[in-house]
């Protein structure tokens, strides 16, 4: 459905993307997941032709995309990260305006436009303008704009972000039947829990590059990390520290504010030995918890450095 090679574009000395490669096949829901100013918006922007870029190809549906390829946009919908709606009319007038653009067919028109809307749920909304919306339902009326025509590609840029979370489970559940009826979706987002929640394939992004590519299951198998073990309440010394340290399987922990963090390759007991030991040491602690990796784990892994700014 799109294949991106070697991709680079510069804002002066800022190099945006730098060199990006991405293949995204025909069905998936594919994320790209990245922390803010990692160079989403300017992949999704380079893809739609809406930006010139330096180097390298964008073919989309086969075809190399350019400013004028007005077969291949017709088949695209595009949500972006700002809300683009015309203030003046109402959410019936917004949705069946951009059912316009690309649907001639007046009862086809209709019959998109009222789907579209209650496919967003805004079947009680249809004569407000967009000043009476709230955040989220104003979010769901810019998706129901960007996907009315039906297309076969939908990119989505942080369509949830500042949103309340009946309209954010509302907007992944959507996403998930758009792709059940069809569309291939691509999704960015800084937020790891939507991603996995929803995402068949992920890269992870920083700096303009890709990091890393895979289903969930895939990346998390890429790093080292199998779990983190919690432990609370917990006072601990140096030598107390470094011996948790030279614990088997623990490759790194980390100890604030009487947390204890201890990160373990993936191996049976972890738990049972770290507990043996506190046993041992006649250390008090308070509750206790063993997490298997998240993406977070494997951005900071490859990085060094938290997704969540
Ligand atoms: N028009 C512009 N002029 C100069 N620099 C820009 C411009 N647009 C983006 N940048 C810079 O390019 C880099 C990538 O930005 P981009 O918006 O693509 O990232 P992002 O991952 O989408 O982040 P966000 O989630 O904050 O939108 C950032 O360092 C940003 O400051």
């Amino acid at each position: 459905m799109v294949t991106i090679t070697n991709l680079v574009k510069r804002y002066d000395d800022l190099v945006a993307l730098d060199h990006l490669n991405l293949e995204i096949k025909e069905g998936e829901i594919y994320g790209l997941l990245g922390p803010n100013g990692s160079g989403k918006t300017t992949a999704i922007n380079c893809m739609l032709a809406l930006l010139k870029y330096d180097k390298g190809s964008i073919q989309i549906m086969g075809e190399e995309m350019r400013p004028d390829s007005y077969e291949i946009k017709k088949n695209i919908g595009v949500v972006m990260q700002n809300v683009a709606v015309f203030e003046q009319m109402s959410v019936w007038e917004n949705v069946d305006y951009f059912c316009g653009l690309y649907i001639k067919d007046k009862k086809k028109r209709k019959a998109l436009t009222e789907e579209a809307i209650q496919f967003v749920g805004l079947e009680d909304y249809r004569k407000k303008r967009p000043g009476k919306l709230s955040g989220g339902l104003l979010r769901r009326l810019n998706i129901a704009c960007g996907i009315v025509h039906k297309p076969k590609l939908i990119i989505m840029d942080e369509p949830t972000v500042a949103v309340d979370p009946q309209s954010r489970n509302k907007i992944l559940e959507g996403i998930l039947e758009l792709n059940r009826q069809g569309s291939t979706i691509i999704y960015t987002s800084h937020y790891m829990e939507e991603v996995e929640q929803i995402c068949t394939r992920i890269s992870i992004m920083d700096k303009g590059r890709v990091l890393a590519t895979g289903t969930k299951e895939e990346l998390k198998g890429m790093i080292k990390t199998g779990e983190t073990v919690t432990i609370e309440a917990i006072a601990l010394g140096d030598k107390e520290l470094q011996e948790i340290k030279e614990l088997p399987h623990v490759f790194d922990i980390f100890y604030e504010e009487q947390i204890l963090k201890i990160r373990l390759s993936g191996a049976k007991h972890n738990l049972l030995r770290i507990l043996h030991y506190l046993e041992e040491k006649d250390i008090a602690f308070g509750r206790v918890y063993s997490e298997l990796p998240t993406l977070n784990d494997v951005f900071l892994e490859i990085t060094g450095k938290e997704l969540r700014d």
